[in-house]
């Protein structure tokens, strides 16, 4: 599929789209989580341009909902699917699916929400949905502590390309290299001259390093787990409630998760815990260990009677020499053990192994009071302890981000399949929550409900009064005021835009026949001016003159007599439908005026009725479903009749009654 044909796909998007691993089949899925992973692309843009991949796919010119209602009966329709997501991602893919006229889209539909319908929606599923959400990249990483090096110009700019996240240095000859691994932990030359080039530090030769970023940044592959650690495992745990196949062992791949910090930093390794206590605790350290010393002199020299013979005492001050001097000769065993004490307590409190040696020396042989460390050393021992944990910290990640690359494509297939789950349990919900059927969708004309109760009406759903109706070519539906016979309309609406977009339909069963076009017009508020009284009729002349074999529309018109004076309407409404009915179209019009319309029209009209089966209490009781070629009477008639059995009165309104038949 070539990117630009997709409609609304311009060359800049085309652009983004490339960047995906492969933007053909994510289009040709309607898969929008992998389109919104396209850089600047929002879930709502991609979820249209997935509409505009599946159109082109199925060849399908669009414009099913083709007036203002009809549009808001898929918006209708759409929310009571998305009302029933966990997670926005349902929502903006169910976006995806919207009414067609071609057949081979309803069907691909239909078999996705046939098997969406065998779901068991399970509280705890829907609990572990909600904190999946789509995998995200995470921003920009910058690691300081390694960089590549390079004597070629031409290599530094591919270095620069393939591994932004390190910093790329020109060097000239060894000697740069040296230099540059006093700086940083590690350096990776790139080129093959400086192969068993003997210098201190981590320095190594690595040709292909560009072809192999994450052995060079481990950092790519586990900033990208830890930035989507917590909506993996919530995919997991989606798979274990669910009981679906996960695509890789969901064991290992939490495992390899529990070893990672938030920030993408390795957890639960001793040794590398070990020496980051050590290095931060180093200082810390170094001073308690010389007040154990001082501590232990002072107890000691206190306790000590020093006898110095008086030619002793002279000579010593003779030379000038000072209380050390002192120190070595009387006190020299417990100067000894007091540093012996801060070596220990140095070499303990910092857990030192390997380094045990280098930590000694930070308190000197010789005496002095107070004891003091060698700074020389204890830098010399920072060193060593940072270098120290930097590589194990550099092993461990390199370890775990090898496991992780390998898990990070069923990574993206599990959380993919956990956010398809909420899709399908949206549709199982639906049609659960309304007692839906799958209609059968047919090349004949017409529509034919049974059972159908729409969930747009303003009662409760359970209160609803389940209709019977089927319309075949034209048909004026009359009925008495507040029958339902706008209610009516709306259900064939929403059947039939449903069974058009491929999903169950809230009935009993339903028969509806596939059109490339659904008119629906609402009832207008008040009588139009002459100019928009013309637009409208302009709008249904054009509806007439389109209508043909080859597209077959769905027209519903809800009491068109609201536009004008009630004789020009009748007339009006009769010339319309008479010609949609030489061009095979289904309509619906309701009107209270279907005495006046049979008798403007020149041929026979069916005349359908939503009857009163009489008044209780003042109320009318209504049979929701219209009867086949009744005209209803009219409310007005019904009372008058209710007057005229009540006998009260000198025979007027029985003959007022008898004005109506
Ligand atoms: N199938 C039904 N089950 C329960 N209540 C319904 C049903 N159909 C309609 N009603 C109730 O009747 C009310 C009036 O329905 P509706 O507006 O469809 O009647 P109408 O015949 O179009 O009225 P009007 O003649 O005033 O245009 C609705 O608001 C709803 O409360």
């Amino acid at each position: 599929m070539e990117l630009e044909s997709v409609p609304g796909v311009g060359a800049k998007t085309a652009a983004a789209l490339r960047e995906l691993d492969d933007p053909e089949a994510a289009l040709r899925d309607g898969d929008v989580a992998s389109l919104a992973r396209a850089p600047g692309i929002s879930e709502g843009r991609a979820a249209r341009i997935a509409r505009g991949a599946i159109r082109a796919e199925h060849d399908d010119p669009g414009g099913f909902a083709a007036t203002k209602r009809a549009r808001e009966i898929h918006e209708d329709a759409l929310a009571l699917l998305t009302d029933r997501t966990v997670t926005d991602y349902a929502a903006k893919r169910l976006a995806t699916i919207y009414p067609s006229g071609v057949r081979s889209r309803i069907e691909e539909v239909r078999a996705f929400a046939e098997a969406a319908m065998e779901r068991e929606p399970d509280a705890a599923v829907l609990d572990a949905l909600s904190a999946v959400e789509p995998l995200a990249e995470p921003g920009d990483v910058q690691v300081r502590d390694r960089c590549l090096a390079t004597r070629d110009a031409e290599r530094y700019a591919d270095a620069q390309a393939a591994i932004p996240e390190v910093s790329v240095e020109v060097v000239d000859d060894a000697r740069q290299l040296a230099e540059l691994a006093r700086s940083y932990s590690t350096v990776v030359a790139l080129d093959e001259a400086f192969a068993g080039v003997d210098i201190e530090g981590d320095v190594r030769v690595e040709p292909d390093a560009l072809e192999e970023p994450a052995s060079v940044v481990p950092e790519r592959v586990l900033t990208f787990f830890a930035r989507n650690r917590d909506r993996i495992r919530a995919a997991a745990e989606v798979h274990r409630v669910a009981d679906l196949d996960a695509p890789c062992d969901l064991d290992t791949l939490l495992s390899a998760l529990d070893q990672l910090d938030e920030d993408g930093s390795v957890s639960g390794d001793e040794e590398l815990d070990r020496l980051a206590t050590a290095v931060d605790d180093l200082d810390a350290a170094v001073s308690t260990a010389e007040s154990v010393a001082n501590d232990h002199l002072r107890e000691a020299i206190e306790e000590q009677d020093v006898t110095i013979e008086g030619t002793d005492l002279l000579s010593l001050v003779e030379r000038g020499a000072g209380v050390d001097s002192l120190l070595q000769r009387e006190l020299a065993d417990e100067y000894a053990a007091a540093v012996e004490k801060a070596r220990d307590h140095l070499v303990d409190a910092l857990a030192l192994r390997d380094m045990e040696a280098t930590a000694r020396r930070a308190f000197p042989d010789e005496p002095a009071y107070p004891v003091e460390h060698s700074e020389d050393v204890v830098a010399r021992l920072r060193e060593e302890l940072t270098a120290a944990r930097d590589q194990r910290a550099t092993r461990r990640k390199r370890a775990l981000a090898d496991d992780l690359a390998e898990m990070r494509e069923d990574a993206a297939a599990l959380v993919d399949a956990a956010l398809e789950l909420d899709v399908e349990l949206a549709i199982a919900r639906f049609a659960a929550d309304f007692d839906c059927t799958m209609p059968d969708l047919t090349e004949s004309e017409g529509v034919a409900i049974e059972g159908g109760r729409s969930p747009l009406l303003d009662v409760p759903f359970d209160e609803v009064e389940p209709v019977d109706y089927a319309v075949e070519g034209v048909t004026v539906l009359s009925g008495v005021n507040s029958g339902g016979k706008t209610s009516t309309l709306d259900l064939v609406a929403l059947v039939t835009t449903l069974a058009h977009m491929g999903l169950p339909v809230p009935a009993e069963s339903a028969r509806v026949g596939r059109v490339s076009e659904l008119h629906y017009h609402a009832k207008t508020q008040g009588t139009l001016d002459a100019g928009a009284f013309e637009a409208t009729l302009r709008e249904f002349g054009g509806l007439v003159t389109d209508v043909s074999a080859d597209r077959p529309v769905m027209v519903l018109v809800d009491e068109l007599e609201s536009i004008t004076e009630p004789g020009a309407a009748a007339t009006i409404i009769a010339g319309i439908l008479e010609s949609l009915s030489e061009r095979e179209a289904t309509a619906v019009f309701v009107s209270h005026l279907a005495e006046d319309i049979r008798d403007a029209a020149e041929s026979d009209l069916a005349v359908d009725g939503i009857e009163a089966e009489g008044l209780v209490d003042g109320e009318l009781r209504v049979n929701r479903s219209p009867v086949k070629g009744k005209l209803a009477r009219s409310t007005p008639e019904l009372i008058v009749e209710k007057l005229a059995d009540d006998g009260d009165d000198d025979g007027f309104y029985g003959d007022l009654l008898s004005k109506f038949e």
